[in-house]
């Protein structure tokens, strides 16, 4: 499978703020850029944190781009993909609105019922590792689902869980010129950090577009 992660962040390396609200980062061309990359992958990941956060929809704007995705023999949407250990999405969040599949990775601890839940709003649940999502394992299900392409969005705890096992191929960092701040804010990569071996990156292109740089990472 291919990993990109892609996201946004302020110039002090902030996703959003320490209350955990959403932040317009990105320019008009950078959520486009942003629409294109939805359009051309097999699916959309996210943690629930951001799904508890946002209620995003990680689906594809414009029309164009679905109808290109129709042409290709794809799905009209992206599948969209929320790690989920402890089956926290809630029932009508926007990810399972039913605009496009919906595949929710949960740790085998949780309780049969809770996944039924998830199941009953349209999800399909795939479980993966004993009490927290195993990445590895669950990215390798989601292969066999026919995911080859994959996009993950964020936020800073998924992100560092992905470098942790080694799993991103790519990295793309919109940054804007503004600063955040507060040391509680999430940032592009949290979890416990690194103290050694720190993934090294290879940078790929450094692009202006909008009031912000685009960074993008072979990894
Ligand atoms: N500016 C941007 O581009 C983006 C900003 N965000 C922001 O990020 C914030 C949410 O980020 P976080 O709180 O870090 O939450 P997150 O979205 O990274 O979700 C973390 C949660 O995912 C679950 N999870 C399951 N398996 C996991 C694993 N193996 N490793 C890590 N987590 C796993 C856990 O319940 C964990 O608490 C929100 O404020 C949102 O607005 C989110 C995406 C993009
Ligand atoms: N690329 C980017 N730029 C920003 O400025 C952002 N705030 C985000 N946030 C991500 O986009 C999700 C919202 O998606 P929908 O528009 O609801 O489909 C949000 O949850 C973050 O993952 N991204």
């Amino acid at each position: 499978m291919h990993v990109v992660v892609n996201a946004a962040m302020s110039a002090d390396g902030k996703l959003s703020t320490r209350r955990r609200e959403q932040v317009v980062i990105s320019g008009e061309a950078d959520f486009r850029r942003v629409d294109e990359l939805r359009a051309s992958v097999d699916a959309v990941m996210v943690g629930v944190g951001t799904v508890l956060a946002d209620n995003p929809s990680l689906t594809v704007d414009d029309s164009d781009l679905v109808a290109e995705r129709d042409q290709r023999g794809d799905s009209p949407q992206p599948a969209r993909v929320v790690a989920d250990s402890h089956a926290r999405t809630p029932p009508d969040a926007r990810v399972l609105d039913g605009a496009a599949e919906t595949y929710v990775l949960v740790a085998e601890e949780e309780p049969r019922e809770h996944r039924q839940t998830l199941e009953d709003a349209g999800a399909t649940v795939v479980v993966a590792g004993e009490n927290r999502v195993e990445l590895p394992d669950a990215l390798d299900q989601l292969e066999a689902h026919g995911v080859e392409a994959l996009m993950v969005e964020g936020g800073g705890e998924l992100i560092f869980s992905l470098f942790a096992d080694d799993l991103v191929d790519e990295l793309s960092v919109f940054v804007a010129p503004k600063i955040i701040g507060g040391r509680d804010a999430p940032t592009l990569a949290d979890g416990d950090g690194f103290v050694r071996d720190f993934p090294e990156l290879e940078l790929a292109g450094v692009e202006r577009i909008d009031d912000g740089v685009l960074l993008e990472y072979d990894c």
